[in-house]
């Protein structure tokens, strides 16, 4: 039954009155001066391990707490630095040139053997690189050299020459700064050594504050069966640290930390001295309480163990999500990658776990962080590339389809265009076929209209050139019908009453032949329909003569004209046969262009007047020459 003091104060209240601290005193200057302190304290640390490893004789040229100039002057002969190779790895460097018994520390500039000087440091730097341990220049050994890369050297000899010391072979494992033999570096950071150390010398101390050599508690991630406040303490550090990349912790936040450090050591001082004094009261307690933490710690650690697990199994579940569209062979490449990270981290924590050195620890620790980080990062990287080559594909897919679906549309067009093209040939080739048909039904429709112009005319001539009709006029109002002569109309002859004392005879009746009477009841329709034929006759190139004969108020005028009020009805011969004419040149318009002109005279008492000439010239002809004149129509009046 472990009987541990109950704290009168949290762990976490410490944090943050350090954080509060620290808030207000921050600064840039706190910054620099602390990390030239660090770099000062790493200095002073490989200056003392080399003295104690060389002795005191052989590193008296090298001061235990040296400046950059005393210290790179120290080490410039490279006697210090092949002795301490060789006393780690003897036979490194196989022969070390010594200086002179009495060799003082030279002074900068001043000349030294260029034998001693170039060949003690190559030899030196040839032994480093075989080892595998992180080397520098030769030039930085000289004024204005980079002291840090020799620090960085004799730190990782320290770390080589401590694991040796712990049973550790050299080869095969990964030391303080030594190469990794892969492309995983161990993210260390060369300022927190001195931070975990001193988180070490913590954990060294148990309840009643003497420092304890227990190696089962060198390991970082695990929990002091005693020291359960600072296990406490120790998580709450962890699990500030385990999702922080060694970069992104920052000097203020280490710095911050070591003095939780020294406050929470500070407290823990006072409380045990509080402790000797109420050690009845104070024995008791800590059961209660301290129970519950030594079951939780386990737990804790198990949650960041088994978050570790999910962080390394997610990717994999991603990856099996994601393979179904990926490759076989690449998910196989990237198991192998995760396997080989989880073998690594498994070979470091056994290594770790056999080894009591904080700094090792550390370096597990940090190392088992930038594994598991780099893993995350290897499955986000297959993840983002493999849904790149997914949208790549559907994008490659899509463009196939569009142009397979541009090559279907032009290929359509073009059998589409040939088709009509075919369909248009056929179309021309009848169509010339009906041109020519047409053309030789032409060339036949003028034949056959000749023939029946001809026939026509043989018609009118048959029925005879000279045609003579009568027309018999009805009584005007106010006339007696009992005074008409009249006494029977027919279709071709025409009877009249003689008067007993008429020159023509004593017969009562006489009867007169024409081609046709018409009665007091016909029309002018009916009249003109038997002189229309030879309207037509006139374009056909015949000359065609129509006159009415007969006394005065006998009707002519009324046949040839029409009354005063003229319509559709009572319109004459003259202007039925005009328009009859009109009629037939526009039907015959395409084939045939006809002149018409008119002239209308009137012959009377054997003088030919042109009633169309212009007012007042009574322009007159001879009567002669009327009956060579080519007309149609006359209104011949007999004096
Ligand atoms: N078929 C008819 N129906 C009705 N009225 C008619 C007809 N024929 C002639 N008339 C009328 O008889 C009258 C005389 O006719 P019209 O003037 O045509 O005779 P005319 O022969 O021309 O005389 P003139 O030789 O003096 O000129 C007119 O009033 C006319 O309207």
């Amino acid at each position: 039954m472990s009987t541990e003091p109950v704290l009168p104060f949290s762990v976490v209240s410490v944090v943050e009155d350090i954080l509060q601290q620290q808030n207000t005193r921050t600064s840039d200057f706190k910054f620099a001066s602390r990390k030239a302190e660090e770099t000062s304290l790493r200095r002073y640390e490989a200056a003392g391990w080399l003295r104690k490893t060389v002795g005191v004789v052989g590193g008296k040229d090298l001061p235990a707490e040296p400046s950059e100039e005393a210290f790179r002057i120290g080490l410039r002969s490279g006697i210090i630095l092949c002795n301490a190779l060789n006393k780690i790895q003897p036979g490194a460097v196989a022969k070390v040139v010594e200086g002179p018994s009495d060799s003082v520390i030279i002074p900068d500039g001043a000349a030294l053997s260029a034998f001693q000087y170039f060949e003690n440091v190559r030899n030196f730097l040839v032994a480093v690189e075989e080892i595998g341990l992180p080397s520098f220049e030769a030039s930085d050994l000289e004024q204005g050299g980079k002291s840090s890369r020799i620090v960085n050297c004799v730190l990782a000899l320290k770390s080589l020459a401590e694991g040796k010391l712990g049973g550790r072979t050299g080869s095969g494992s990964l030391k303080y700064g030594q190469k990794p033999p892969t492309s995983v570096k161990p993210m260390l950071r060369k300022n927190s050594e001195p931070f975990m150390k001193s988180l070490w010398s913590m954990a060294l101390v148990d309840k009643d504050g003497y420092t304890s050599d227990n190696s089962s508690c060198n390991d970082l991630g695990q929990d002091r069966p005693e020291g359960g406040s600072f296990s406490s303490l120790n998580s709450l550090v962890r699990q500030y640290l385990s999702d922080k990349k060694p970069e992104e912790i920052p000097i203020v936040v280490e710095s911050l930390l070591n003095r939780v450090m020294e406050e929470f050591e500070r407290r823990m001082q006072i409380q045990q001295e509080t402790q000797v004094q109420q050690e009845p009261q104070v024995q008791q307690e800590p059961q209660v309480q301290r129970e519950p933490q030594v079951q939780q710690e386990p737990q804790v650690q198990q949650e960041t163990l088994k978050t570790t697990t999910q962080e390394d199994k997610t990717p994999s579940e991603t990856e099996q999500s994601i393979s179904k569209d990926a490759s076989v062979d690449e998910v196989m490449e990237e198991k192998e990658d995760g396997e080989q990270l989880q073998d690594k981290q498994e070979e470091c924590y056994d290594e770790n776990s056999n080894n009591g050195d904080a700094e090792e620890s550390n370096r597990f620790y940090l190392m088992q962080q930038s594994l598991v980080e780099q893993q995350s990062r290897i499955a986000q990287q297959s993840l983002v590339e493999q849904q790149r080559r997914i949208v790549q594909q559907n994008l490659v897919e899509q463009q196939n389809r569009s142009v397979r679906e541009v090559k279907n549309i032009v290929l359509q067009t073009k059998s589409g265009m040939q088709f009509l093209q075919r369909e248009y040939q056929k179309d021309m080739i009848n169509l010339s076929k009906h041109l020519r048909s047409l053309a030789a039904a032409a060339s036949g429709y003028h034949k056959v209209l000749e023939e029946n112009r001809k026939l026509y005319n043989q018609v009118q001539d048959l029925k005879g050139n000279i045609r003579v009709y009568c027309r018999v006029r009805p009584f005007l109002g106010g006339q007696a019908s009992q005074n008409s002569v009249v006494c029977g109309v027919e279709e071709g002859c025409m009877s009249l009453m003689i008067p007993p004392n008429s020159k023509l005879g004593k017969e009562g009746k006489k009867i007169f032949n024409f081609n046709k009477v018409f009665g007091s009841s016909s029309t002018q329709g009916e009249v003109f329909a038997d002189t229309q034929p030879l309207i037509r006759s006139v374009l056909d190139g015949y000359n065609v003569c129509i006159f009415a004969y007969g006394q005065t108020g006998s009707g002519k005028t009324y046949t040839m004209a029409g009354p005063d009020n003229l319509d559709e009805d009572t319109i004459g011969v003259n202007y039925r046969a005009l328009r009859d004419l009109f009629f037939l040149s526009d039907q015959r318009k395409d084939t045939i262009i006809y002149e018409i002109s008119v002239q209308m005279l009137e012959i009377y008492n054997e003088q030919v007047r042109d009633l169309l000439a212009p007012e007042g010239s009574n322009k007159r002809y001879p009567f002669l020459i009327y009956l060579y004149y080519n007309t149609m129509i006359v209104d011949y009046f007999v004096p």
